[in-house]
């Protein structure tokens, strides 16, 4: 099915270290796509620290109000004073705000750009990569570790750079202010900021347990949404369910561990700074008294003081936040970094007619892995078709992969019409080859949308006549016709059903050549016979290769070829090898008792 269209990967720059890559070096290769959002970002920046710059004048223009008007009862400068107060607090929620605007479109820019860039990665990977990953795995990259790039980029390093800026600002302006309570702040920020690294290094491994624990917990849920039927016909549901609260109460005592260690962390967070207030407090008052300072000053000290509460204590936090972003980056990058081997070759297909030649292919899954197959040599005129046989495991599957490369020959080489099928562009050869495989699968769309897969522009008329030659008309009997929405992998049709969709989906790409792999297998023997008298016309028109585990199915096919430990042993027609091939003979024989066991 011409479903795969080649599709440009996202262009962020390879580790230049690939052996040792530093924590910070894969969340720092995604500033690309922060590069469009640049003056958004200087506005961020700009509008978060004149925010900062604001909030510590106010303290400072509260000690002018203390000292002038209040104290020496200078009662002109109040009103200016006043205003002056009035219009920073007026301009600091201001400066929130276009910094909060500034902020939310970029980092939803940012997930939603990244999210595609990874989407479209994901298309353009070959089946390889898809046999070795998780579905599972590649979900939680796409959701989980998104967003945590994104609230970390959009939020925590933001306030990696102002809390750290004002706690610089801040100290001096305390040191200035009266440098020996000044002193006595520094010396209570220290066990802060060392329980703040303990605390984050613990933090993020509870939490990275919690998340792993989340995961396993989503994928026993999608199991067993996915396989109740089995679930339910074995009689497991008790076995199921009693894995699932293994797993769940597993998360909660991890999480209860997680809010026990945060609430211990915060109760030393609230104790320290109130203990340096009330010894702030009594010192204070002891220098206003000496007049050492005056009132103003302490006042504002205090403030300002308190202003360094929340920076301190959300340091550990942010960098939890950041040691996270990294480590989603590095499982972001994982995908990025994997290197499409299916690529584009540099023709196109026109008109194709379907000449399809396999010459002295060879193919295995791994480097060290054995040869699948070898030595395949067939040559399928334009409009003939090819019947397989062979035993299960004989790699029947794998062969016909080879024609749209899903997999790549690993020797020899396949043509269309003299044209190595590595040579032309994945559009045109995905085009020209259509598949309907033996597992069916349907999309979480209208039947519709289905079938026209591989040709969104199929007029009304040319899908009924594709669902009439597969024998799928069933669907336009659907509650809403072929509007219907068929259900997550098609699941509210029968398993028949969802073939012969399938099956009219890969007759309406009007292809050159079709593979059909064991497309038949879940039809009734009325139903079968039906479609295969409607093949029997649209494979008149193409090149066919037909993966045939019956007799009936054989018939189809002008040819047929036996595949024997990896390797074509006979090719004729049903009838030649009827007569001459034993092994021919035994296999569909016991293909047969098995359809009719
Ligand atoms: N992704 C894979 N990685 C490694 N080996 C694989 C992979 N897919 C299939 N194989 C192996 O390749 C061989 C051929 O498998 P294939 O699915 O092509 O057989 P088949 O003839 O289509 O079988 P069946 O009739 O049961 O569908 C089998 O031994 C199988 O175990």
């Amino acid at each position: 099915m011409p479903s795969e269209h080649p599709v440009q990967a996202p262009s962020i720059a390879a580790p230049s270290n690939r052996t040792t890559p530093r924590r910070s070096q894969n969340l720092w290769r995604l500033r690309p796509y922060l590069r469009p959002h640049k003056w958004r970002l200087v506005t961020m920046f700009t509008t978060a620290i004149l925010g900062v710059g604001v909030s510590l004048t106010v303290p400072l223009v509260t000690r002018a109000i203390i000292d002038g008007p209040v104290t020496r009862r200078e009662i002109d400068l109040l009103l200016p004073l006043g205003l002056l107060a009035l219009g920073l607090s007026i301009s600091e929620v201001l400066l929130v705000w276009v910094r909060r605007w500034a902020q939310s479109r970029t980092v939803s820019d940012l997930e939603a750009n990244l999210r595609n860039d990874l989407y479209i990665r994901l298309q353009a990977l070959p089946m390889e990569f898809h046999s070795r990953w998780q579905s599972g795995q590649l979900l939680s990259r796409v959701t989980a570790d998104l967003s945590t790039i994104r609230r970390f980029m959009g939020f925590g390093l933001l306030f990696l750079v102002i809390n750290i800026l004002q706690l610089v600002v801040v100290t001096f302006l305390l040191l200035r202010l009266y440098w020996p309570l000044g002193v006595v702040v520094l010396v209570a920020a220290a066990p802060i900021i060392i329980v703040s690294l303990k605390f984050e290094k613990k933090y993020l491994a509870i939490s990275r347990r919690v998340q792993d624990q989340q995961g396993d917990l989503a994928t026993r849920i999608e199991e067993s949404a996915v396989g109740f039927r089995v679930i339910k016909a074995f009689g497991r549901r008790e076995h199921v369910k009693k894995q699932f609260d293994d797993g769940a109460v597993k998360l909660y005592e991890t999480s209860v561990d997680k809010v026990r260690l945060a609430s211990r962390f915060w109760t030393f967070l609230e104790v320290i700074p109130n203990l340096t207030l009330v010894i702030v407090l009594l010192l204070g008052a002891l220098a206003v008294g000496r007049h050492s300072i005056t009132l103003g000053t302490l006042v504002a000290f205090i403030t300002l003081m308190l202003s360094l509460i929340w920076p301190v204590e959300s340091l550990g936090t942010i960098l939890a936040m950041a040691q996270e972003a990294m480590t989603s980056a590095d499982r972001i990058s994982e995908i990025l970094d994997t290197e499409s081997t299916i690529t584009d070759g540099p023709d196109e297909l026109v008109d194709p007619r379907g000449h399809l030649v396999f010459e002295n292919v060879s193919f295995r899954f791994g480097p060290d892995s054995a040869d699948v197959l070898h030595d395949i040599n067939l040559d399928l005129a334009p409009g003939t078709t090819l019947a397989l046989v062979g035993a299960t495991g004989s790699g029947k599957t794998t062969l016909t992969s080879l024609v749209p490369r899903l997999y790549d020959v690993t020797g020899g080489r396949i043509t269309i019409d003299g044209h190595d099928v590595r040579d032309l562009t994945l559009k045109s050869l995905r085009s020209a080859v259509a598949s309907a495989f033996d597992d069916p699968t349907l999309f979480s769309m209208s039947a519709r949308e289905n079938i026209t897969l591989g040709r969104p522009d199929a007029t009304d008329a040319e899908v009924q006549q594709a669902l009439e030659i597969a024998q799928a008309t069933f669907a336009n009997e659907l509650p809403w016709g072929l509007e219907t929405r068929v259900g997550e992998q098609g699941m509210s049709l029968s398993g028949g059903q969802r073939q012969r969709l399938a099956l009219a989906r890969a007759v309406l790409a009007r292809p050159a050549v079709l593979v059909l792999d064991d497309t038949l297998s879940a039809l009734d023997v009325h139903t079968e016979a039906l479609v295969e008298e409607a093949l029997r016309n649209v494979l008149a028109a193409t090149t066919g290769i037909v993966v045939a585990h019956r007799a009936s199915t054989v018939m189809l096919a002008d040819q047929v070829a036996l595949l024997e430990g990896g390797t074509i042993t006979h090719v004729g027609t049903h009838q030649e090898l009827l007569a001459t091939v034993p092994a021919y003979r035994t296999l569909l024989a016991a293909e047969e008792e098995e359809v009719h066991a």
